[in-house]
């Protein structure tokens, strides 16, 4: 067997140490994954005030026999609680499967790793999956609240001089509800596809 030095194994080692980090690392999105599904933020909102592990454990919808396991669930989890939909639709088996096309989609002239997976875009997957839809909607409404009182404080400058905006591919209309309630004036426009805009024969947009 090949001696190495103490350098040469240090330095292996933490080469070792780092790749395996990245292979790791899709265990904290899983994680976060599985303690939203287990309704963790709910309860502990619920509760009102910090809570014990064994509070939490005895809370939660689980086996007895899982019991055990919480604590490292909880280790692993920051605080996730506010992405809720985000984190829903962007570890959704959906979603993932096009990872898993990636080298596929580098050897072939599909427009994305979406379409390798499921032969359709992403918006045309949506429009034939009401789950996905509803996902997917969710999921850019919750980033776009966040994003729109961004906008509209720091870079309230753009607006000036802006009597009407259109908001094309705007989804629920978060974005353009956001800017015309801090600029009342102003005349806003949302357009998106049919199955985004109208939901069983409903407007979907929750804010009319
Ligand atoms: C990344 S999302 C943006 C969401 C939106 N800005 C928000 O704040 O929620 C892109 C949006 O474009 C829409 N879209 C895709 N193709 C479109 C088309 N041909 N015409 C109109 N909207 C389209 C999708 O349905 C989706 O809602």
């Amino acid at each position: 067997m090949e001696l190495i030095s103490e350098e040469s194994a240090s330095e292996l080692l933490q080469a070792q140490a780092h790749v395996w980090n990245h292979i790791f690392n899709f265990i904290n999105s899983m994680t976060l994954k599985c303690a939203v599904q287990l309704g963790i933020p709910d309860v502990i909102q619920k509760h009102g005030k910090p809570m014990t592990l064994s509070e939490l454990v005895s809370a939660l919808p689980i086996h007895p026999s899982k019991a055990q396991y919480v604590h490292r669930l909880m280790r692993i989890l920051d605080n996730p609680w506010s992405v809720r939909p985000l984190l829903l639709f962007v570890l959704d088996p959906v979603l993932t499967k096009p990872w898993d096309c990636l080298s596929t989609w580098f050897q072939n002239d599909d427009r994305s790793a979406f379409s390798v997976a499921h032969e359709k875009t992403p918006w045309e997957y949506a429009g034939q999956d009401p789950r996905i839809n509803n996902l997917v909607n969710d999921a850019m409404a919750s980033d776009s609240i966040l994003a729109s009182k961004l906008v509209v404080s720091k870079c309230k400058g753009i607006f000036d001089g802006v009597d009407s905006l259109v908001d094309v591919g705007g989804g629920l209309g978060t974005m353009a509800k956001g800017i015309a309630e801090a600029f009342p004036h102003m005349d806003c426009t949302v357009f998106d596809l049919p199955h985004v805009v109208f939901v069983g024969g409903r407007t979907n947009w929750w804010w009319l």
